[in-house]
């Protein structure tokens, strides 16, 4: 399987739910280079040990710093398990990052399910995956 680069991120009540989700999927998530929100990644270096590229906390702009790799061509899978039943302050910067995924065609898992769906899919595990660009 070759490196995907991958983005982790979660709302603080979906944070076990990521947790328990990389530590189910640990070994697929060593063969990836990891980057995540500020306080999700540190939650996941910390727990599993992983190596997480962490940028700023969600709500001081990581979404849009995820946002901008997307759009730069430079990430190629998002699990991104939002919490659907608390406000957070910066739901803009949360639509905007799933409008771009839309607009860049990258796969984005919101919840386990879906997540779980990818990284076992042939097309992920195959050496060689990458969604097609749109031309734009
Ligand atoms: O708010 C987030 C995503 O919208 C996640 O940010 P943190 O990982 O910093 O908690």
């Amino acid at each position: 399987m070759s490196k995907y680069t991958v983005a982790l991120v979660a709302h603080d009540h979906k944070k076990p739910d990521l947790l328990a989700w990389v530590k189910t999927h640990l070994s697929v998530m060593q063969k990836c280079d990891l980057v995540a929100t500020g306080t999700t990644g540190s939650m996941i270096e910390e727990k599993t040990g992983l190596s997480v590229d962490c940028l700023k906390s969600g709500p001081l702009g990581g979404d849009q710093q995820i946002g901008a790799l997307i759009a730069e061509g430079k990430l190629d899978m998002l699990f991104f398990f939002w919490d659907p039943l608390n406000a957070a302050p910066h739901d803009p910067d949360v639509k905007a990052l799933l409008r771009l995924c839309s607009v860049w065609n990258i796969p984005v898992a919101c919840n386990k399910a879906t997540a779980d769906l990818i990284v076992t899919s042939p097309l992920f595990l195959s050496d060689d995956y990458q969604a097609e660009r749109p031309a734009l």
